[in-house]
């Protein structure tokens, strides 16, 4: 079901956020139609303000290849032109299961400014958005544009391009709207650079000029800053040489990227054709409401925590952040220095912090002064915001420092929502005097006049077209809904009157011609800055009375602005208080209607069941009843046969006895004793046990005369009693017999199954005891096992330690047949030489000789030591 929200009769400012989509090409609200006629610019009838609603342009972004795997694209998000979306509640969210309780819609319409499609490259995006107001910042005009949207959705990537680039520079393909501002601005100002950094921005509007102490203490500091990026690529390095003398240059370029601009540089620049400019730019954060300058470098340590600073205003009520740090750019890539030094601190800080990217709203200024000769002719600035993710807390499951840090971004988020749709509704009606609660966050308090005319604002929604987020989706389109409706009232003011003034070292205005203008002080040093100004103020320049009479006026003031204060607070607090109870008392009575609509449901759906029941038992009982008849049914034939067989076997006259024992044959007994005696008294025909039998009714009672008792009826009765008791009792008996022999049967079976049972439990015993038996002969086994597995490892032992013994002893043996060898062959020698000398003395000489034991030689030597190694090896064994 689709359905269009029309948005155009919610008044106050939630139920304008909770549902503020708007039906296709949706004319101005009626409520605003006598100002949004005026359409997108127009002037008043003074001729002295313009009127503008407020530019809220969407940008699309396109499917990662993860969300695409992940069945992200459920068609949620349609394009139906360049300024409708359609937004398609998806199955499962939130959205839908409230529309399917007849609570809000499944589809949402919401036109904007102009909308972007996933396929639109950022130089499109550029042009087609802010490409304006940077030339009207070139101009002298203030800008703000921040993004806004979910976690994710986009925003960081709009302003500053692809982040990781940033961190770790190198080309970067698709620059954001930042880079792209800071090329038309330097491009603009080629050639006409004020490149002595001696007049810096000051307060909010101001500038200050610094003497040449200052001056060398700002030159330390920028290149300070800069050393903090101690690697830079070369390439880096030789595009900054190159860029440093763009003043001549006309096509810049950004890290190698040449980029093509088609906004031309200068509109109207004639009269501003002699003047030079000087560019500053400063990058901060808010984080938990606290403002964080991201140009100074995080502190080492860790307990020490990041210093805050503090927003004031200035004498004209325009917001400052006091002692931000500001830095003077001479080209495109120092700008992008210094945010990368920025991103770099932040997120330092983040890790330190354990916090993510998306958790603060982070600003990044460029102020431009323009100087004609010793003047300062004036001053402008433009701001891009990147709103921290609007996610809600209750989504993301946040606890502690998460769940604060949310808060806080609620808080601020909501704040934004609120002064905006506060202005909407000043707008609607011009008499009332609403409260618009800028002071409530630091960030709508820094921004404040940029939406109470001091410049331009406009707003880039960033959306994912993920399901799983469409929820959160859905709030961001209804809160730029409600933006979308802010009329901007834009004064026009002479350049004079926009012409900064020109202060010396310690913030006192200076004369054109350099000396303090002392009668402007009192005007112009802000109350804020008069009651707190340790440093800014020096009040020993002015006379005593004059200071008393000032303190005095002052003091004056102060308590006239107290209770002009006090009074606002409790009108404002009444008028709250007012809107709040309205508020509840709708929320009750939706509340309520919503109540009974859901008990009448209740009560409907719980009848039906009870029907459902009730109808569901009724058939049950039904079923039940069919089937027991069907269980107890007897046809009638097989009961008339039972009934035969029963009266046959009587007629057989089947012994009573046999049937039921020796207590009917004592009746029967009984019964013909007594008809005897009866005959015996009133001669009457016997009653035969055949005739008893018979259900006629009974005969005639004999006039006999008796009153109470007549043994003829009682014998009757008793035949009749005997009769039914003994068709019941074979009625009874007859399955009785049946049930004793299936019980005869059953217990046989039960005793054989006994029986097998003790059989196979003495089986089991006796399978035990043999398991048992066998378990310790194994133990036995393996014990013996063990021990044989010992002493064969002994014996293996021995027979290796034998072995090697063996070894050795053939090595012995080799050597002394090697020796016996060779003594052989020295008694062979010996032998030969004696028997030469033999041959030659005689034989009577060589037998003396043999004789003779022979000198002490080695012969006789060697062969007692071989003798002695044998006995030795001969012994060893043993
Ligand atoms: N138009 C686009 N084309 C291609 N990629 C994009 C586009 N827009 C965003 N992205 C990619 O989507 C991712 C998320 O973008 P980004 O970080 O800018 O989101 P964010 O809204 O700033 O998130 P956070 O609020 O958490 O800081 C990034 O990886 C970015 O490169």
């Amino acid at each position: 079901m689709e359905t269009v929200v029309d948005v155009t009769n919610e008044d106050t400012m939630l139920l304008a956020m909770q549902s503020t989509a708007c039906e296709p090409h949706h004319a101005p609200l009626p409520e605003l139609s006598g100002v949004s006629s005026i359409t997108s610019q127009s002037e008043s009838a003074e001729g002295s303000e313009q009127q503008q609603q407020l530019r809220v342009y969407l940008k699309v972004r396109p499917f990662s290849e993860d969300e695409l795997k992940s069945n992200e694209d459920q068609g949620c998000v349609v394009l139906e032109n360049s300024e409708v979306i359609a937004l398609h509640a998806p199955k499962g969210s939130a959205t839908m299961k409230n529309s399917e309780k007849g609570i809000g819609q499944q589809v949402y319409k919401f036109n904007f400014t102009q909308i972007f499609g996933p396929s639109c490259s950022q130089s499109e995006f550029f042009e087609g958005t802010i490409s304006s107001q940077v030339q009207g910042f070139l101009h002298g005009k203030n800008a703000l544009v921040f993004s806004y949207g979910v976690t994710n959705a986009g925003k960081t990537y709009t302003i500053q391009g692809n982040l990781s680039d940033f961190i770790q520079p190198c080309s970067q393909k698709e620059p954001g709207i930042l880079t792209r501002a800071l090329e038309v601005l330097f491009k603009h100002i080629a050639g006409r650079q004020y490149e002595t950094m001696d007049l810096k921005p000051y307060l909010s509007l101001d500038v200050q000029k610094l003497d040449m102490e200052q001056l060398k203490a700002e030159k330390n500091a920028k290149a300070a800053l800069f050393a903090l990026l101690k690697e830079e690529p070369e390439s880096t390095k030789a595009s900054r040489s190159r860029s440093s003398t763009s003043s001549s240059v006309n096509s810049l370029s950004f890290s190698g990227v040449s980029y093509d601009h088609t906004v031309d540089s200068v509109d109207g620049a004639s009269d501003e054709g002699s003047c030079l400019y000087s560019v500053w730019v400063a990058f901060y954060e808010i984080y938990n409401e606290h403002v964080y300058d991201l140009l100074q470098p995080p502190h080492t340590s860790k307990t020490k925590r990041r210093p805050a600073l503090r927003v004031c205003e200035d004498s004209t009520g325009s917001s400052y952040v006091r002692d931000l740090r500001w830095v003077n750019v001479q080209n495109v890539e120092e700008a992008s220095k210094v945010l990368r030094v920025g991103n770099k601190n932040r997120s330092a800080a983040a890790t330190k912090m354990n916090q993510s990217s998306s958790r603060s709203h982070t600003i990044f200024t460029i102020k431009l002064i323009r100087i004609d000769g010793a003047d300062v002719h004036g001053l402008s600035d433009l701001s891009l915001c990147d709103l921290a993710g609007s996610e809600r807390c209750n989504k993301t499951k946040t606890f502690g420092e998460r769940l604060k840090e949310a808060g806080n971004i609620n808080n601020s988020l909501l704040i934004l929502g609120k002064c905006i749709a506060a202005l909407r509704n000043i707008q609607n009606d011009r008499t009332k005097t609403n409260y618009i609660p800028f002071r409530e966050s630091k960030l709508t308090r820094l921004f404040q006049g940029m939406f109470c005319g001091r410049g331009r604002a406009s707003m880039i929604v960033n959306i994912n077209q993920c399901a799983s987020t469409y929820d959160e989706t859905l709030h961001v389109m209804k809160f730029s809904a409600v933006a979308k409706q802010v009329l901007q009232v834009i004064p026009q003011r002479s350049v004079e009157s926009l012409a900064p003034r020109l202060v010396g070292r310690d913030g006192k205005p200076l004369l054109k011609n350099g000396v303090i203008d002392a009668q402007a002080v009192d005007e112009y040093l802000s109350e804020e800055e008069l009651l707190d100004s340790d440093d800014e103020a020096d009040m020993s320049i002015f006379p005593q009375e004059e200071l008393v009479s000032l303190v005095e006026s002052l003091r004056l003031k102060l308590l006239a602005e107290r209770r002009k204060n006090l009074l606002q607070e409790i009108q404002i607090r009444n008028e709250m208080g007012d809107v709040m109870m309205q508020q509840i008392m709708e929320a009750e009575e939706l509340h309520s209607r919503q109540m009974v609509d859901l008990k009448e449901g209740y009560e409907e759906k719980m009848e039906s069941t009870f029907d459902m029941y009730k109808e569901a038992l009724k058939e049950h009982a039904y079923q039940c009843a069919l089937e027991r008849l069907e269980e107890d049914y007897i046809p009638i034939e097989e009961y008339n046969e039972e009934l035969e067989r029963v009266k046959a076997r009587k007629r057989l006259n089947i012994s009573s006895t046999r049937i039921c024992g020796n207590d009917f044959k004592e009746l029967e007994n009984l019964v013909s004793e007594l008809e005897q005696k009866w005959q015996r008294s009133a001669s009457v025909p016997p009653v035969t046990q055949e005739s008893s039998m018979q259900t006629d009714p009974l005969p005639a009672t004999p006039d006999v005369g008796m009153s109470a008792f007549n043994p003829y009826i009682t014998c009757i009765f008793l035949r009749k009693v005997m009769r039914i008791e003994m068709i019941s009792l074979v009625c009874f008996i007859h399955p009785l017999n049946k049930a004793a022999e299936r019980f005869q049967l059953l217990y046989k079976e039960k005793c054989a199954v006994e029986k097998l049972c003790v059989e196979k439990q003495e089986l089991v015993v006796s399978f035990e005891q043999r398991i048992g038996e066998l378990n310790e002969t194994l133990q036995e086994a393996g014990e013996s096992y063990m021990e044989k597995l010992a002493d064969v490892q002994n014996l293996q032992n021995k027979l290796s330690t034998q072995e090697r013994e063996i070894v050795r002893l053939q090595s012995d043996v080799t050597n002394k047949e090697a020796e016996l060898n060779s003594l052989r062959e020295e008694l062979s020698k010996l032998n030969d030489s004696a028997g030469q000398s033999r041959t030659r003395r005689g034989l009577l000489v060589n037998i003396k000789e043999s004789m003779t034991p022979q000198s002490p030689g080695s012969l006789c030597r060697t062969i007692k030591k071989s003798v002695r190694a044998t006995t030795s090896l001969r012994k060893k064994p043993s």
